[in-house]
């Protein structure tokens, strides 16, 4: 709990704001109790009339609205800082997530990942909107009353001095169990929701391979083990209302019980201090009851905040990028690049200077490292060893806004996100309507745009839903012709394109290599005779390097593969 206090007590004025409404609460509290005996006192007692207890009605009317409008500036307080701290939590998970290399991005599921960013920091509201105001009001309300009742009878206060004790014990051991159940019930959601998510994205496979039984099983499991995690946790509430409403009710009958004793048989105390008690006292034990249920809610959002923190402390390959300014990247050098993922596979000591124009391929087998260079030269991945010289310097010294401002990704399967045709091109980039039809043409979809109804406005399902695989291609370099970039990487689809979307994608990459670097993962070999300069990747390892003629020449593995590709990939 000890993160989120922190966070509670660096908003100091909303602190404040809280105490102060405390303070007036008790007030308010005390003179409710004390207007309501006069008026019950004078009518029943002292036998006044209705208009001699109407001030007395009319004040306490007063004392109520006071006491609403006091709960509900509590409540909103309350609410404002569980947004606030809440909106902060989102923002450093969003700056951790979008800080880690691709590595540390699709590490675990993302349904999991998904569920820490929404559900888990939903579920840290309680603590700032119900507990934080409620243990406030509970420092202070309790202890007023507790004086006025030592100043109106002393037994009555001891009483409650030794009952009330037993209130914040049976919290602390409660409270504990409370957080355990809390982290489990997240853990269980988070594999549900990673697993659920999984399920719907790979639904067409599981179809196809006759598995979606099996998988809705090991759904129905998730579910069901997360029910019964929520069941847990509303056990643990149960019993801990039952338990504190028993505390309370035995302290009350307690006070009642001697007040009793004293008003009728002892007649040691008058009506009116014995009525005014018997107000008061549960009043204090209303509010140890409340911060009861609302520590049994802080309880559980530490659960969550202890699994926001584990996920923002976890040690993944995040990037840390520079803020010197790069205007324009002119000459690229790959230095020593070393990289190892965790199964092994490694890029070893890559050494090469690239042209600011024109295309560089890189050729190699399957698994010879070539997304993985791509990958570390556009910065997504950081090497473990040498850098990516940019100008002269290190590649993350600069800025990394600056960096993707030049560079364009087009991966073998771009993601087009729920949204127009129009959304897809710019991504948030601000273009004039010129400039986007200007990009669609230059990727040469600008045809297949213009025959659809709603033009550009086309809405397009997530993942590009309802695109072939060639138009979601020509989607993504319409993106890179609006960005016009120095730098283009572009790892070629190996399949699922037909040979005239590929003339097009070759034709308009042609055109991009005129004014910018174009680095190609090439697997087709008119792509591979085309470029003007090759990097012959093998094992991790660069192998040989220079044009298709000289490579034929000098490199034998460099000849097997092309007769690899010449039966095999060749179309
Ligand atoms: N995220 C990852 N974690 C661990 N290993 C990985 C990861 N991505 C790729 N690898 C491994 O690294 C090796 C190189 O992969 P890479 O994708 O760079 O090959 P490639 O040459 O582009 O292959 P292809 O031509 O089939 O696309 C492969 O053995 C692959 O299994």
């Amino acid at each position: 709990m000890k993160t989120l206090q922190k966070l509670a007590s660096a908003e100091k004025g909303r602190s404040y704001a809280l105490y102060a409404v405390a303070v007036v609460l008790g007030l308010i509290v005390i003179a409710q109790a004390y207007f309501i005996v006069s008026i019950v006192d004078g009518l029943f007692l002292a036998n006044q009339t209705f208009d001699q207890v109407m001030p007395f009605l009319i004040l306490l009317f007063f004392v109520l609205l006071i006491r609403a409008f006091l709960s509900y500036t509590s409540g909103k307080i309350g609410v404002q800082l569980a947004a606030n701290v809440k909106a902060n939590y989102r923002k450093k998970l969003l700056d951790v997530f979008g800080s880690r290399t691709l590595i540390g991005t699709s590490n675990g599921q993302i349904g999991s990942k998904m569920s820490v960013l929404l559900d888990a920091v939903d579920e840290i509201d309680s603590f700032f909107s119900k507990y934080v105001p409620q243990r406030i009001v509970t420092t202070i309300v309790p202890l007023m009353i507790l004086i006025v009742i030592f100043t109106q009878h002393v037994y009555s206060g001891l009483i409650i001095i030794v009952t009330a004790p037993f209130i914040p014990l049976f919290m602390a051991i409660v409270g504990g169990m409370t957080q355990k159940k809390s982290e489990e019930k997240l853990d269980r959601l988070n594999e549900f929701s990673g697993r659920f998510l999984d399920t719907v994205q790979g639904l067409e496979s599981l179809k196809l391979y006759r598995r979606s039984t099996e998988y809705k099983q090991l759904i129905r499991k998730s579910s069901l083990d997360f029910r019964d995690a929520t069941m847990d946790i509303l056990k643990v509430a149960f019993t801990s209302s039952l338990m504190l409403e028993f505390i309370s009710m035995l302290a009350i009958g307690l006070v009642a019980l001697e007040l009793g004793l004293r008003l009728v048989v002892f007649q040691q105390i008058d009506f009116f201090t014995a009525f005014l008690i018997l107000l008061l006292v549960p009043e204090f034990f209303n509010s140890m009851k409340e911060l009861g249920s609302a520590f049994h809610s802080g309880r559980s959002s530490s659960g969550a905040a202890e699994k926001i923190e584990q996920e923002l402390k976890k040690e993944e390959n995040t990037i840390v990028w520079g803020k010197e300014p790069l205007h324009t990247p002119t000459t690229i050098q790959l230095k020593q690049i070393g990289f190892q993922y965790d199964t092994g596979f490694e890029l070893n000591g890559i050494n090469v200077t690239l042209p600011s124009t024109g295309q560089v391929a890189i050729v190699g087998k399957s698994g010879s490292g070539k997304t993985t260079l791509l990958n570390v030269m556009s910065g997504l991945l950081s090497p473990s060893s040498g850098n990516v010289m940019v100008n002269g310097k290190p590649l993350f010294d600069y800025r990394e806004k600056d960096w993707f401002q030049h560079v364009s990704y087009i991966t073998q399967h771009p993601y087009l996100f729920a949204g127009t045709i129009e959304e897809n091109i710019t991504l948030g980039v601000v273009a004039t309507k010129e400039e986007i039809k200007k990009a669609a043409r230059l990727a040469r979809i600008s045809d297949l745009i213009d025959t659809l109804p709603n033009g550009y406005e086309t809405y397009i399902g997530e993942g590009g839903r309802g695109l072939s695989g060639g138009e979601k291609q020509r989607i993504a370099l319409a993106r890179a012709f609006l960005k016009n970039p120095s730098i283009i990487l572009f790892d070629e689809p190996t399949t699922g394109l037909d040979l005239e979307t590929e003339q097009l994608l070759h034709d308009s990459i042609n055109q991009l290599m005129k004014t910018s670097l174009v680095m190609t993962v090439a697997h087709r070999v008119q792509t591979i005779k085309k470029a003007d300069h090759i990097l012959f990747i093998e094992q991790g390892t660069l192998l040989a390097e220079g044009t298709h003629e000289q490579l034929v020449q000098t490199s034998s593995s460099y000849r097997d593969l092309f007769r690899l590709h010449g039966g095999g990939k060749e179309q």
